[in-house]
């Protein structure tokens, strides 16, 4: 394949200690060799592969010079994009690099759209479409295990699994090929489709286990979506506040205009918990009164996990059961705080209304309870039996959904095959099977949906 030269800032936008600008394709080389001088002169082309040399950066049309560098050098196809690839390492100024990367785009390279040089990695067939989108998620990752769990999927985990899958269902094809060749049996229709069934089901089974992984794997990718709730002054903003100071902040969300829900991630034995509308619990007594009872239903329905505050040191009201009622059915750990208060709140009844959810008491003022909490949290999604036993994850709703398609084409054959429909209504289930299959690692995906998905990346990626 042939594509122009491509150049982009790879590194943030800021001040920092080192810059790079990144150019790939095929004049990348000679671009570089027009704006570095160094090497005593030598071309880039003549030095060794994956080496870094020093000099500067000279606008030719001026003869200034306008940087101090180092220039790795990489030639294709062992490199990231498979095509030939010069580093430029600035010093971590904004105006420098920019100078750096407008001189080499007046030599000749364009700009780099985002996601653009993975997105070569994926086109020149280094990578596949399931691994480029992990190089996402590592960037994003917010705990280590989202990270492992990206690394496994960029180092083609999940790739390997789901071509073994497709190879399963090209086999099935192939048998029926070769028994339709053989048409003297008088039972040979039966006895492919029962091929087919026994075959298929294998397969189905591989697919259900990939779905099984995908609710912890999108929590890990995503972060738990979590909701705090409780009466004014039960202790929210101090749960929040342990929480968030006893596992560090990931991130924390600029409050934008157009946005009024603050998202906060706190790590929380390896599970991201995102913390929904934490401004509203820090400024505002109640969720339920700031927000509007209709939309904080709707927050409460998106939530993944919910932390619903008592007061120990309060007879339990009305609105402490209008919560209850509220989260009937959802993942929620009820939290009985102020336990060093004297005793006003019922606890049977509390453990009544409490039924299937956990509960957990604490005293936020004394700092106990935060332990068993993050233990509950963490065991009510990771018990140990779920744990993927090869760390593979489907963690990308792109890929869940394709697998719930997966799934439902193979049950149409499967059933097919059980009702002895035709052997080729059969085959076609299979084919789409596979095919839909094949978009997870973008075999068989479309442009406009590649182009869509790398839109999504970083500059400079
Ligand atoms: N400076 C720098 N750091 C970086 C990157 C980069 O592009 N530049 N990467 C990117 O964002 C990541 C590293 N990823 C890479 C993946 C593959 C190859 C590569 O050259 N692969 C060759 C094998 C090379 C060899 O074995 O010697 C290949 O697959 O053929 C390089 C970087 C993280 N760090
Ligand atoms: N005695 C005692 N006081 C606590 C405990 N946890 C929190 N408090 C106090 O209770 C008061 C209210 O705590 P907050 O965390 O602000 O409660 P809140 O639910 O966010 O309150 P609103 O913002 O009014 O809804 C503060 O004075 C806390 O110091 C506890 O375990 N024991």
């Amino acid at each position: 394949m042939e594509f122009d030269t491509i150049a982009a800032i790879s590194t943030p936008m800021g001040e920092g200690a080192i810059a790079i600008v990144r150019l790939s394709g095929d004049e990348a080389f000679a671009i570089a060799d027009r704006v570095f001088k160094g090497m005593g002169g030598k071309q880039l082309q003549t030095v060794p592969s994956h080496t870094i040399h020093y000099g500067h950066i000279v606008d030719p049309a001026t003869d200034t010079s306008l940087e101090e560098v180092m220039v790795s050098v990489m030639k294709g196809p062992k490199t990231f994009t498979r095509e030939d690839v010069i580093e430029i390492n600035c010093h971590g100024g904004l105006v420098s690099v920019n100078q750096v990367l407008q001189l080499i785009l007046r030599q000749g390279a364009r700009i780099a759209e985002p996601g653009e040089f993975t997105k070569r990695a994926f086109l020149n067939g280094r990578i596949d479409l399931s691994q480029a989108e992990a190089v996402m998620d590592m960037i994003r990752a917010k705990t280590d295990r989202a990270m492992s769990v990206a690394m496994g999927q960029m180092e083609g985990k999940l790739s390997r699994l789901v071509q073994s899958l497709r190879q399963e269902i090209l086999e099935i094809l192939a048998q029926v090929e070769v028994n339709i060749d053989y048409p003297e049996y008088d039972d040979v229709e039966e006895m492919t489709l029962s091929m087919m069934m026994e075959k298929s089901t294998y397969v189905k089974g591989q697919i259900e286990r990939l779905l099984q992984t995908s609710e912890q794997g999108k929590i890990l990718r995503e972060g738990l979506s979590t909701v705090i709730i409780g009466r004014p002054n039960v202790g929210k903003s101090s749960l929040l506040n342990s929480l968030v100071h006893e596992n560090k902040a990931i991130v924390t969300d600029v409050p934008g205009t157009t946005r009024d829900v603050i998202e906060e991630y706190v790590n929380v034995r390896g599970v991201p918990l995102k913390l929904v509308d934490t401004a509203g619990i820090r400024e505002t007594e109640d969720i339920v009164e700031r927000i509007g009872v209709e939309r904080s239903r709707k927050v409460l329905k998106e939530a993944d996990l919910i932390l619903l505050v008592l007061n120990y040191g309060e007879v339990l009201s009305e609105e402490d059961r209008r919560l209850f009622e509220a989260v009937k059915g959802m993942d929620t750990i009820v939290i009985v705080n102020k336990t060093d208060l004297s005793q006003s709140l019922n606890m049977d009844e509390v453990k009544e209304l409490t039924a299937h959810h956990r509960l957990v008491t604490t005293s936020l003022l004394k700092e106990q309870g935060v332990d068993e909490l993050e233990e509950a949290i963490a065991s009510l999604f990771f018990t140990g039996s779920l744990e993927a036993a090869d760390g593979t994850y489907v963690s990308n709703n792109r890929h869940i959904a394709l697998l719930h398609q997966a799934l439902a084409s193979i049950d149409e054959a499967i059933m097919g095959a059980e009702m002895g429909t035709p052997v080729d209504m059969v085959q076609i289930d299979l084919r789409r099977t596979w095919e839909t299959l094949g978009e997870i690692n973008g075999d068989t995906v479309q442009e406009s949906l590649i182009d869509q998905l790398f839109s999504q990346f970083c500059l400079g990626k």
